[in-house]
This record gives structure tokens, sequence and C-alpha cells, in this order.
């Protein structure tokens, strides 16, 4: 190596050891050959009832109160003795601010307590904010915790900053899952895409996730394809299982059904549970529920 050459920093050598030259194109055609041939069979009760247990059932809104929070976990707590066949949702996905809302008013075991944070959606704070907010919700209630990625320090190639304030987001979280949110809206390109999630992976994310939900275009099956083929290739150069949720403008069934497929395509059954796939929506859940029933359900 020439003296005067920059050393390739540690985040360059990481990606280095994987495909992040893609071809958005191929990545559409590749999407669009698993929903067409793949999709039709895994439409099923069966599909669908697991799905609903995948469900982080959302609220994020600015409208948001300690009552209406309040009132959506109650709804929660009422889902086991309405549908004793079902398995509830996986969490709750609210505000930092209501973690204590949901853990004071949450009765039913196995649903965890999933909060946004670091400066949710925009990411655009100090990071000594980032890990006070974090701190915070965690002391609060919060058994999950779900950031965003420096959209900006990404595009700018400062990976090193990017990747340093994940880190210290995951020393905060400890043992608490980190689900790591790449805006792929933002991110542009599959490469892109590829890269921003080995570097959240390799930065101690226990979940990657598309989108906020917050900016448009929210989930894709392209981006979907691309983290999926991204958690797959890190876990055969690892060994860790690092898990995925596509989140943001799933607003049917089918688009729910396109991200389980891809999920079993890529990554195989290992990862068809709600420890390692999760679906961030706050519209889903009565459109599924409709669909197991049979009947229009207007329950949450
Ligand atoms: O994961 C959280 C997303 O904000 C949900 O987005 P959505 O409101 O489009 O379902």
């Amino acid at each position: 190596m020439e003296k005067n050459e920059p050393t390739q920093s540690k985040y360059d050598a990481a990606l280095a050891k994987y495909n992040t030259q893609l071809d958005d194109a191929e990545i559409a055609a590749q999407a669009a050959r698993i929903i067409a041939e793949k999709v039709p069979a895994n439409n099923t009760p069966e599909v669908k009832k697991f799905l609903f247990s995948c469900i982080d059932l959302t609220t994020l809104n600015s409208t948001d109160s300690d009552e209406s929070v309040m009132k959506f976990t109650q709804k929660v707590n009422k889902f086991d003795e309405e549908f004793p066949d079902l398995k509830n949702v996986a969490a709750i996905c609210v505000y930092p601010n209501f973690a204590e809302v949901v853990k004071d008013t949450l009765e039913v075991e196995d649903v965890k307590i999933a909060c946004v944070s670091a400066g949710f959606p925009s990411s655009q704070t100090f990071v000594e904010v980032k890990v006070a907010e974090t701190a915070m919700a965690l002391m609060e209630g919060a058994d999950e915790i779900d950031i965003v990625i420096s959209v900006g320090k990404f595009l700018a190639g400062d990976y090193e900053s990017m990747c340093e304030e994940i880190q210290e987001l995951k020393a905060t979280c400890k043992e608490h899952h980190m689900k790591v949110i790449l805006e792929t809206g933002a991110l542009k390109t599959a490469s892109n895409i590829k890269k921003a999630s080995i570097l959240s992976m390799y930065s101690g994310a226990d979940f990657i996730k598309t989108s906020t939900g917050k900016q448009q275009p929210a989930a894709t099956p392209e981006a979907a394809l691309v983290m999926c083929q991204a958690i797959k290739e890190y876990h055969e150069l690892t060994g860790i299982k690092v898990g995925f949720k596509p989140a943001g403008g799933i607003n049917c069934v089918n688009d729910a059904l396109i991200y389980y497929t891809i999920v079993k395509e890529v990554l195989g059954e290992e990862w068809l549970n709600n420890e390692l796939f999760r679906l961030g929506t706050s519209r889903l859940a009565n459109l599924l529920l409709s669909e197991i029933k049979g009947e229009e359900m207007k329950f949450f």
C-alpha cells in the first residue's frame, strides 16, 4: 500500500466482504418473480394467523395522548378474551414518552413494548439526546427500541459517525432488542440499502427495519429482498441471526403476504417467527383479522 494512501476504514473493510454493487433492475425482477411465483401458495388462513402474531401494533401520531395510548393498549388486553383461538400481536410500538402508559396498562403476557427513539423519525439530533431518550424509554418500561440511522451521514459516506452512534445506542440498550431503521426510501438504490444493512448489523442491530412510515416510499418488496439477502449473507459470515421488520405503508393483507414470502424464500423457515420477523404497521391488524374471521372487523 502506498504510504500516502489512506488506510481503509474498518467499515469499508466490513463492506468489502459483501457484494454491495447491485443492479436495481435485477433486484426488481427478482422481487417480481418471487411475488408472481411464490405468494399465492402462502395465501392461507394459517399464514395470516401467523402474520397477525408478528405485528408490532403501532401508533406514532402527533395526536397520540396518554388517554388514546391507554385505550389502544386496553384493546390489546381484550384481544385474548375476544379471540382465544388467535395469538395476540407481538408488540405495541409507541413514542418513548408513552412507554410508562403502556407498561402500566398492558395486562397480557408475551406482548412486548417497543418504543421508537433516538430522534425518530429524522434522527437529526445530538447523540447525547439520542442516548438519553433511549435510556429513558427503557427505564419507563420499553422492552425494545427502534432507532433510525443517520441517513445524512450515510449518504455523505460518513460511515464511521453513523456506525459509532448505532454502537453507542446498542450499548445503551444492552440486552434489549434494538431495531435499526434504514429509511430505505431515502437511500434510493439497492446498493445503498445493502451497504446500510451490512453496516447496521456490523454495528449491533438486532433487527433491520425498512422505514419509519413517515417518508414515502416506505417499505417496498425490492428493499425487503435486498435487506433479507444482506441478513442471509451476514449470518453465513458471522453465524449471527438478525431479524427483519418491514414497516410503513403495509396497507393490505397482500403486502404482508409479499414480505412473508420474501423472508421465507430468502431466509427460510428459521426466520418465520416473531423473534426474527415483525411487521411494523398501524392499519394491518383489522385487515388481517377481517380476512381471518371472514367478516369486517374493526377491533383496534
Ligand atoms: O413501524 C412503524 C411505522 O410507522 C408504521 O407505518 P404505517 O403507519 O404506514 O403502518
